[in-house]
């Protein structure tokens, strides 16, 4: 393996490998860090769910998939992260960037979050979503990881002691090279500028030779041309892979662009909302989401405890604890459908997709046809095609889409 991705949750590691893929690397998404040794390809994504864990524990998980991915002959590693910088003041992308800077022994990491295809864009050290600041936006009322804070060496300077440099647009507009000499009189972890895809290439030639890279999926565009020139890997055969058969949409994410794909689909689908006042009062809410997948099997149901930000603070006194919950019952909810012979299955948010991936264990993913940018079709080795969405990602009529994907219609 040459470039070894760390990802913080698995829908940020479909993205990421969806990106290598599309560029021409061979690469697998691995749901587990057990899965590494037996990679061949020439990209590995290790799928972690440490975003939202305390910061001591993504830490351990995170140096545990470096000692993999390094003893897997990776000479590159990647640490992901959400295009909206998905952490709280104590983390954990700070300490989990600051223990890869100091496991490699490296003096310095880029910081880079643009995504520019999803409209995320750094400048001036600013997170940007579209045209606002990304504390604008309705990520600052996540339920797990509220961002009410745009400027990244702000936010990163709350979670960690190592230093924090900025290099700006100008810099980057010089090209690699100017890049280069900037990164390498810096220090500890740099923030850097990048509007667009052209900033990302440029970036992503300047850091050819660096030891780790933290970043969005979109940092990775500009890695498989550098391994090429240096003749570590040739061009990929792009994958045709499909299923045909039952499906089941889940949609445990609270983001506004999941918001508009529930009210969307809902229109001509079957749908149950899970109530999470009575799921927490301990009422059979898991039976009757799951009598209702049955009754609906043929329809591709859609079961969401997604609402509305003004709905989450007040049907819920402690988010964090139902969320849990609620990541659990969706778990449940797609093994059943699994069980009973669901094809296809698409999921809505992080941290829902990797509780599901958790407990369905499907062992390496390998990446099909991208359904809209950050979310490529997966697919298993038991024969279900996955969609795993990021909340924000994903226009109104995602869901429809991307089981048309992952049947080959799209
Ligand atoms: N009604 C609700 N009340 C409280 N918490 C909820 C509710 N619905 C969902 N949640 C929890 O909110 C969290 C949403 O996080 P998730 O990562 O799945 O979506 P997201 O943050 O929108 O996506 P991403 O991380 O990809 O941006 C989950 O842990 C989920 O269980
Ligand atoms: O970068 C993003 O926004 C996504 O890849 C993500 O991390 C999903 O949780």
């Amino acid at each position: 393996m040459i470039l070894g991705v760390i990802a913080d949750d698995f829908t940020g590691a479909g993205d990421i490998a969806g990106v290598l893929t599309d560029a021409g690397m061979r690469t697998a998404l691995l749901p587990s860090v057990a899965d590494v040794a037996a990679c061949r390809h020439d990209a590995g994504v290790v799928a972690l769910k440490t975003r939202s864990i305390p910061a001591d524990d993504a830490v351990l998980a995170s140096l545990h998939a470096l000692s993999a991915l390094r003893e897997a002959g990776c000479r590159q590693i990647l640490f992901k992260y959400c295009s909206t910088f998905d952490s709280t003041p104590a983390g954990n992308i700070g300490p989990v960037a600051q223990a890869l800077v100091e496991a490699l022994g490296t003096p310095a990491a880029i910081v880079c979050p643009a995504f520019p295809a999803n409209g995320r864009t750094v400048y001036q050290g600013h997170l940007f979503v579209g045209d606002l600041l990304l504390s604008d936006t309705g990520m600052r009322h996540h339920p797990i990881t509220p961002m009410i804070d745009s400027d990244i060496r702000r936010w990163l300077r709350h979670q960690t002691e190592m230093a924090v440099g900025h290099v700006a647009l100008n810099t980057v507009r010089q090209g690699s090279i100017a890049i280069r000499d900037a990164l390498a009189r810096a220090q500890g972890l740099v923030v850097i500028d990048a509007v667009d895809d052209v900033d990302l290439m440029a970036i992503g030639q300047a850091v050819a030779d660096a030891p780790l890279i933290t970043g969005g999926s979109a940092i990775a565009q500009g890695l498989p041309a550098n391994y090429r020139a240096a003749e570590l890997i040739d061009a990929a055969p792009a994958a045709r892979l499909r299923v045909e058969g039952a499906a089941i949409v889940l949609a445990g994410s609270c983001s506004t662009a999941t918001n508009a794909q529930v009210a969307h689909y809902r229109r001509d689908h079957p749908a149950y909302a899970i109530d999470v006042a009575r799921l927490l009062a301990g009422d059979p809410v898991a039976d009757e989401a799951r009598a209702f997948a049955h009754d609906h099997a043929d329809a591709a149901p859609l079961i969401y405890s997604t609402v509305t930000p003004d709905r989450l603070t007040s049907d819920t006194e402690a988010p964090g604890v139902a969320a849990a919950v609620i990541e659990t019952l969706i778990a449940d909810l797609a093994i059943d459908a699994v069980a009973r012979g669901a094809r296809r299955i698409v999921v809505a948010g992080g941290e829902t997709s990797g509780a599901v991936v958790e407990a369905l264990a499907p062992g390496p993913l390998r990446v099909g046809p991208s359904i809209a940018p950050g979310i490529p079709s997966l697919f298993t080795r038991s024969g279900q095609g996955l969609a795993l969405k990021s909340g924000n990602f994903g226009n109104d009529d995602f869901f429809d889409h991307a089981l048309r994907v992952l049947e080959g219609r799209a």
